[in-house]
């Protein structure tokens, strides 16, 4: 695939740039939960990376991502399949990862602080950028933690393992192999970890390093030191006056690997690949059912008595360790950080348009509006002059004439964007060159697709 792209890398660019700077506003369809942000970085292209970055913040509108693909058309030159993605915050591949922790993370540990649960998840392709992101906000949480600005006395203890499959290892203990079991109140204990207690900033460094030095990791296609297992940081911050306690979760995430990336791995390889996948697919559910719960609940004020979404969390190991987070009838305040990390490199758009609409289904579900399929499709129909207007404005130079590229005159005062209502003469036009003629109808076609 990166042979057609490298290929094809001027066509591509030349469809993005002749692409509406000012495209139609997206219309949301999810909205951000009361207790959930979900966010989206974007990292910079690395200097080894061959090909264009194909994601394209909007200007025009905040945390709207657009994501550009070049497909093989089977009759003719390739032409550009456009998608946009909406997130609760986006971050560009300028942005710093102080920032991400100012705006999303610095909040989760006060919270925690007066006895809260936050939990951060990391998600992405692998080599997406989320052990750089998670790493470096670990030291920023301990930071402050330890800088002596939160009010109050507490203790502070660290447990950090990491999940393969359904087995645990403590990678706080040279990654000695623990057991995840329930208890009789039904919390799920990490039997055999061990809590270190923190005294200072040091040792919080120090106990971070020593956890990333046992990580498991192995190269894949996409990154030679990928981390195949999920790591969970805890911190447990313990209020000594009243026996309460505070928790802040920072979970980096597998890499999620396509079925093309795993295929030159072994059956072990793709097992593990496989395991990561559901345990992923299984979290999104949990997440998903979570921030419809806590929408439902909000909204109807009372949490007795009424019939919650249901959330899967005994389906994967890593969201048995996660129970509290995501079990709808839990009692204690919790708030949750998504960070979708994103590849921009065109090589990686597949997985990008997966990270992005994984994200886009953790927000809930907006409001239902009244619209009507028929109020839709007035949306996008536009009258003959304005779509004449528009084809002038748009077709480049040398002018397409309206006589050339022109909305079918049949009778119907309206036409939409479909391919079956405009005439596309394009190739007959005398003057106008064929690459611009099929760009140019590539364009149109689309408008239809994204209308
Ligand atoms: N925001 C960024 N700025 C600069 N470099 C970055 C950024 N994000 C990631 N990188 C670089 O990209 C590479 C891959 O990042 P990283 O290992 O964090 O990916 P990952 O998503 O954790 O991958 P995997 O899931 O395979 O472990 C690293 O070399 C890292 O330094």
């Amino acid at each position: 695939m990166e042979q057609f792209y490298l290929k094809n890398i001027s066509k591509y660019h030349s469809l993005v740039d002749a692409l509406d700077p000012c495209p139609k506003p997206r219309i949301s369809k999810g909205m951000p939960g009361p207790n959930m942000v979900v966010s989206a970085r974007i990292r910079p292209l690395s200097e080894n990376e061959r090909l264009p970055s194909a994601t394209f913040p909007r200007s025009s509108q905040k945390n709207v991502v657009d994501v550009h693909d070049l497909c093989n058309h089977p009759r003719g030159a390739p032409i550009l399949r456009s998608n946009d993605y909406q997130v609760d915050r986006l971050f560009h591949p300028k942005s710093t990862t102080e920032e991400i922790y100012e705006d999303l993370v610095a909040d989760l540990v006060p919270f925690a602080w007066n006895g809260g649960i936050g939990t951060l998840f990391a998600y992405g392709q692998t080599g997406s950028g989320k052990t750089f992101t998670v790493n470096r906000l670990e030291e920023l949480v301990a930071d402050t933690l330890m800088n002596g600005n939160l009010e109050g006395e507490r203790e502070i203890y660290m447990t950090i393992i990491d999940l393969a499959g359904n087995a645990a290892f403590d990678l706080l203990s040279d990654r000695k192999p623990i057991s995840l079991l329930e208890d009789s109140l039904g919390i799920t204990q990490m039997v055999g970890a061990v809590e270190h207690p923190v005294l200072d900033m040091e040792d919080m460094r120090a106990l971070i390093e020593r956890a990333t030095s046992f990580r498991r990791t192995a190269p894949t296609l996409k990154n030679p030191a990928s981390s195949r297992s999920h790591a969970i940081c805890r911190i447990r911050i313990w209020n000594r006056a009243d026996g309460s306690d505070g928790l802040l979760y920072l979970i980096d995430l597998a890499g999620s690997e396509g079925a093309r990336d795993v295929a030159a791995h072994g059956a072990d390889r793709m097992r593990e690949a496989r395991q990561i996948n559901i345990s992923l697919s299984v979290l999104k559910d949990c997440i998903r059912g979570k921030a419809e719960a806590d929408t439902a609940t909000s909204l109807k004020g009372e949490k007795l008595g009424q019939k919650l979404p249901h959330v899967p969390f005994r389906q994967s190991a890593l969201t048995r360790v996660l129970k509290h987070v995501f079990d709808p009838a839990g009692a204690r305040a919790c708030r949750t950080v998504v960070i979708a990390c994103v590849n921009p490199s065109l090589a990686d758009v597949g997985p990008t348009k997966n990270t992005l609409r994984f994200a886009e289904m953790l927000r809930v579900p907006g409001p239902a509006t009244n619209e009507t399929s028929a109020d839709r499709k007035s949306a996008i129909q536009w009258t003959n002059t304005q779509l004449r207007e528009w084809i002038r404005a748009n077709c480049g130079t040398p002018a397409i004439l309206d006589s050339v590229v022109a909305p079918r005159e049949s009778g119907a005062q309206l036409f939409n964007l479909s391919g079956a209502e405009i005439e596309y003469r394009c190739r007959k036009c005398p003057g106008v060159r064929l690459e611009q003629a099929k760009a140019f109808r590539s364009m149109l076609w689309q408008m239809y697709i994204s209308s």
